[in-house]
Order: structure tokens, then sequence, then C-alpha cells
């Protein structure tokens, strides 16, 4: 997608005066959609520039699907297949956090060699695992060559831009948190800069001297931009390191993921208010297509929700249990149900301790033993209060998962497909 002066810049911008502003459309790989507001960088290629030796690039069909629009009409089908596939980061961070969610929920990934980029999950035997770079997942989503997938909020909403055939099945997998954002400098023109509105309004931005903003993010930044009112604004690319484009004054500003936002102080960068486009995190997404006509794609979905949300939930819980003194089991069970933050999720579980005293001889108190989940931030505080009450020797373990009745999120899922969740649920889906 790139001219041969972008591979000599090393995939940065070009200097101001190759910028080419005011063009009337902008595009992003074969897409091209008239739009009055926002230019884009020389570097991008556009169909009609042509192809190797003047003749058009010719684009396979799949291809297409891959990076249309949202809303346009498919016309590739995935070629016939029995087997159900999850697409998943071959690599970086994405690849690590995914596996060590589906280690957390007790599915082990099955790759004889690191190399090799289709692996099984032995405890869900109908599903394939395909590694493809999180892009890649995307696009092949978007074409049904893979039915689910585990991807980045920030690629899902670059690649698909609202495709309704996809469907996003868990949005929040707790990991890969970070969020999209323009990084400005401190310094300089940008000094007294601190809102989005103050950015826009500069005197600087003219058709000739548009704000050059570099980013991995081409239609997230396209959208923005226009909504916001910026008159004239060009795109650049970049595969990385964008934090250095403004120091080397390539670029003014920066579009791109903060996480302990330490890369953008390190390169006198700053967040302004307003600026903050997108929250990110590991979803789970499926072909929607794929999820009501392949068999047993949405009880694997249903297992996939009950694991992670089983898992995640139990994160953020200790299970606590203490001996408490009392008369009865149902006056202990008072006791705690009356004291803020010792409930448990559906109030606690009292039985008996079967004690002695000193000698085997009779035991001067009873206790009972009480079990409740407490949150992690909430511990000392239940502890102490537990303690208030009467209680002994409180243990603290960790949980290792919660499983609901039914999860809030398939509920809601099967509302989106329009199917019945009841006929997925106790033991119709796939092995446990
Ligand atoms: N700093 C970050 N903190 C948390 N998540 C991030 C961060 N950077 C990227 N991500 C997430 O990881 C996904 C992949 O990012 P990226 O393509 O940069 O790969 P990477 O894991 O950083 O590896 P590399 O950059 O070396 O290819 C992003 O789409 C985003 O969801
Ligand atoms: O706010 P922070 O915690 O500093 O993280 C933000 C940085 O992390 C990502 O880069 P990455 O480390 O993936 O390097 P890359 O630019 O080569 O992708 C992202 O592109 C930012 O540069
Ligand atoms: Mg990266």
């Amino acid at each position: 997608m790139q001219t041969t002066l972008g591979r000599q810049l090393g995939k940065v911008a070009p200097p101001r005066s190759r910028v080419q502003s005011a063009a009337p459309t902008v595009a992003r790989g074969n897409a091209v959609r008239p739009r009055q507001l926002v230019v884009f960088g020389s570097l991008t290629r556009r169909p009609e520039d042509g192809g190797f030796g003047g003749k058009p690039l010719l684009n396979s069909m799949e291809d297409e699907v891959a990076n249309a629009p949202a809303g346009t009409p498919k016309a590739y089908k995935p070629p016939p297949r029995d087997t159900l596939r999850m697409g998943l980061p071959s690599k970086g961070r994405m690849a690590e956090d995914t596996m060590q969610l589906l280690k957390d929920c007790a599915l082990s990934v099955y790759k004889p060699n690191p190399r090799q980029y289709v692996a099984k999950i032995p405890q869900i035997p109908g599903l394939e695992v395909w590694f493809q770079r999180a892009s890649d997942v995307v696009r092949k989503l978007r074409t049904g060559d893979v039915d689910l997938g585990i991807v980045g909020t920030d690629m899902f909403t670059e690649l698909t831009d609202g495709d309704p055939d996809l469907v996003v099945c868990h949005e929040a997998l707790g990991f890969g948190q970070c969020h999209l954002a323009l990084g400005v400098p401190m310094t300089g023109k940008f000094a007294n800069v601190t809102s989005l509105a103050q950015l826009r309004d500069m005197p600087d931005w003219t058709p000739d001297t548009p704000l050059r903003v570099v980013t991995g993010y081409h239609n997230i930044a396209r959208r923005f931009f226009a909504k916001h009112g910026f008159q004239h604004v060009v795109l650049l690319s970049a595969d990385g390191a964008l934090e250095a484009a403004p120091a080397m004054g390539s670029a003014d500003i920066i579009l791109d993921l903060v996480s302990t936002g330490v890369t953008l102080r390190e390169n006198n960068l700053r967040e302004i208010e307003g600026g903050n486009i997108l929250e990110s995190q590991g979803i789970l997404v499926a072909n929607r297509r794929s999820l009501m006509e392949r068999p047993g794609l949405l009880q694997i979905v249903h297992e996939l929700i009950e694991r992670f949300d089983g898992h995640l939930k139990a994160e953020s819980f200790y299970s606590v249990i203490a001996n408490m003194r009392g008369e009865s089991p149902e006056a202990v069970a008072d006791l705690l149900l009356q004291a803020p933050g010792l409930q448990g999720l559906q109030g606690p579980t009292v039985c008996n301790v079967y004690n002695r005293g000193p000698n085997d001889s009779a035991a001067a108190h009873h206790f009972y033993a009480a079990t409740i989940c407490v949150r992690k931030k909430q511990l000392y505080g239940a502890v102490k209060a537990l303690q208030k009450l009467g209680g002994s020797g409180v243990l603290v373990q960790p949980m290792t998962y919660i499983f609901d009745e039914e999860p809030e999120r398939w509920v809601k899922l099967c509302e989106t497909l329009g199917v019945d969740p009841a006929q997925f649920s106790n033991g119709n889906g796939s092995s446990k």
C-alpha cells in the first residue's frame, strides 16, 4: 500500500511539502468512499492510481470482502468445510494474553510445534484453532473463513466499521486494556493546547498546511475528525514507534494506543481533553452466519462464555471461611446478613463446627463455620468486621470459578440472534 517514497522514509510520513491535501476522497485498502472533510497522505495508493505497469491491480473477491465497508453485499463464500474454526492472535501481547486466558479457563491449546498455525483444544473437540495476525483474524471473520475470534476492540472497530455480519459475544475478556487517544506535543506551538477544541481551532491548519496525524487507525481517525469538525487533516501511516514522528517533524500529532502512558510521556507527548477516542480490551467475536448455520457453534460459544465469565468473575473475589460463635446457624446467618460486605453473593453458607474443649472435654463455645465470597478490594474490611462479630480462624482462599446459572451475556447474545437459550443449557453443550 505504500509507495517507494514511503519505504525509503521507513514507513513514517513524508515531509509536509509532499503531503497532498484537499483530495476529495479518502481511501483505506481498496475501499474508496467520498468524503469532504478529511484528506489523506500521498503514501496511500488509490485504486484509480492504477497498478503495476499501468494496469489496474486486481483483488480477489475474498480480499474485497475482508476490507469492504460495512453493509457491502458479500459475494464471497468461504469454501465448504465441516470443522468449526476459532482465530487467535499469532504473535505479540494479545497472543500471550489470549493463551493465558484459555489456560486460566482450563482450556489447553495443543500446538504440535511453534511454527504450526493450526491447533486443537482437547476440551472442545469440534473446534480448530487457527493462529493469525490479529488484523487477519478480523478479516477472516468477515469472510467467514473463521467462525470465532479473539481480538482487541481497537482492531475490531478499525477493520469492521460496525459490520452487522459480525457479533461480539464477549466484550470484556479482561486483558489488553488500553485506549486509543491523540498524543499532542507538550512544547512548541502545542504548549497551551489541552483540549480537542483548542487543537481544532488552531489557525495553523489550512488546505496547504493541514494537521498531520500519524496513525495505524485510519478508519477510526477519519470518523473521529469528521465528527469533531476538523477541516484540514491529513492521515499518515506508520507501523510502529509512532511517538517518534512529532519530534522527527514528520507529523504534528499521533493517534495511537495508550496503556500506562509511559511511551507518550517519554516522547514529550500528552493526551488532551476530548482526545480519548476508544477504550479497548480483548473481545470474543463471531461471524453471525456461522453462528446461525454451523451446527455446534452456538454450544461452543455458550461454553466459552461460561468458562470466561466463571473465571473472570472469580478473579475479583476471595472465598472467606470464619468460625463464628453463635446460638444457632440462623443466628449467625442473621448477624452476617446485617453486616455490610458480609452477605456473600447470595447469602452466607453456615454449618456446624464439631469442636472439643481441652482434654476432650465439652467445648466452652459452639462454633459455626460461615463461608462467604468477598471482593478482593474489600477483604481487609471484611476480616475486621468478622472479627468484630466474634469470628476467629478466618481462612482466605482464592476463587477459581464462579458459575452463574446462565451468564447474562449468553442470554443477551441469544436475544440478539433470536434463539432460545434454553435449548443450549445444561448438558446439551459440548464437553464440560
Ligand atoms: N500498550 C498496550 N497495552 C495493552 N494492549 C495493547 C497495547 N498495545 C497494543 N495492544 C493490544 O494489542 C493488539 C496488538 O497490538 P500490536 O499489533 O501493536 O502488536 P503487539 O502485541 O504490540 O506486537 P508488535 O507491535 O511487536 O507487533 C492491539 O490491537 C491492542 O488491542
Ligand atoms: O502507554 P504505554 O504503556 O507506554 O503503551 C503504549 C505503547 O504500546 C504500544 O506499542 P508497542 O509496545 O506495541 O510497540 P509498537 O509501537 O512497536 O507496536 C502502543 O503502540 C504504544 O506505543
Ligand atoms: Mg505494538
